[in-house]
């Protein structure tokens, strides 16, 4: 799926649908923790994970962007979770955007607030602290192969995710088939929107009384079962 198609078909979707769909798929779902959220109210990036492993020094964001990145990329910024240093800032932020990257995810704090705002590039991250690293650590044997955010390792066979919600990764290959049945939860999960609002209560949709009663001839019945059974939507 190129960049193009990638960016149109996020636009109609969240990153909630496109975990569901996992669910579905059977697929981990690889959220980075819920500590990571969008700097920016509504800033939204999808795209192939650019991975770089930080250790005290922006030299490793710069050898990305001049030797692995692509156009479309996420920088995916593994700091260890780190909460005592901030490692991207507004000049790393405008040298991503620069070289047409569509975000930054990081696993550690942002800094330079004030200027992240004004260049408008999505930012996922912990948080913000003033300072930066004061040590430089050895460069990790996958520097600029692999990224970990949270309980997830990804690298550049992986596609991030991130909006509202937080963050998502997904496996590039299997891109077609998690995003066509992410359109498909979200299709039916809008529809019985429509019909809430339309008066018809959620309860009314899934048969929710017929599901309370056969969970009471069978109490291994349960709520995911009768949703399968109907093919409803809201759990995943
Ligand atoms: O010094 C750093 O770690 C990053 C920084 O402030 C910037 O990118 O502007
Ligand atoms: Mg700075």
């Amino acid at each position: 799926m190129d960049q193009q198609e990638l960016t149109e078909r996020f636009a109609t979707l969240t990153t909630a649908h496109l975990a569901d769909a996992c669910i579905r798929a059977a697929a981990p779902v690889r959220c980075a923790p819920a500590a990571v959220r969008p700097f920016l109210a509504g800033g939204k990036v999808a795209g192939r994970v650019a991975p770089a492993r930080h250790v005290g020094s922006v030299d490793l964001f710069l050898e990305v962007l001049e030797r692995h990145a692509e156009p479309g990329d996420v920088l995916v910024v593994d700091n260890g979770g780190r909460l005592d240093e901030a490692c991207v800032g507004d000049l790393v932020a405008l040298e991503v955007a620069r070289a047409g990257l569509g975000g930054v995810v990081i696993w550690g704090l942002h800094r330079d607030s004030a200027d992240l705002r004004a260049i408008g590039l999505p930012v996922f991250s912990l948080g913000a602290l003033p300072t930066g690293p004061q040590r430089l650590d050895p460069r990790h044997a996958e520097a600029v192969a692999s990224a970990v955010v949270g309980d997830w390792r990804v690298d550049r066979s992986d596609l991030v995710f991130g909006d509202e919600d937080g963050v998502l990764f997904l496996p590039a290959d299997r891109a077609e088939e998690l995003l066509a049945l992410a359109e498909s939860i979200r299709d039916t999960e809008r529809r019985q929107a429509e019909r809430i609002h339309g008066g018809t209560s959620l309860r009314a949709q899934l048969g929710f009384a017929a599901y309370l009663a056969e969970r009471d001839r069978n109490p291994a019945h349960t709520f995911r079962d009768h949703l399968r059974g109907i093919g409803g939507a809201i759990e995943e």
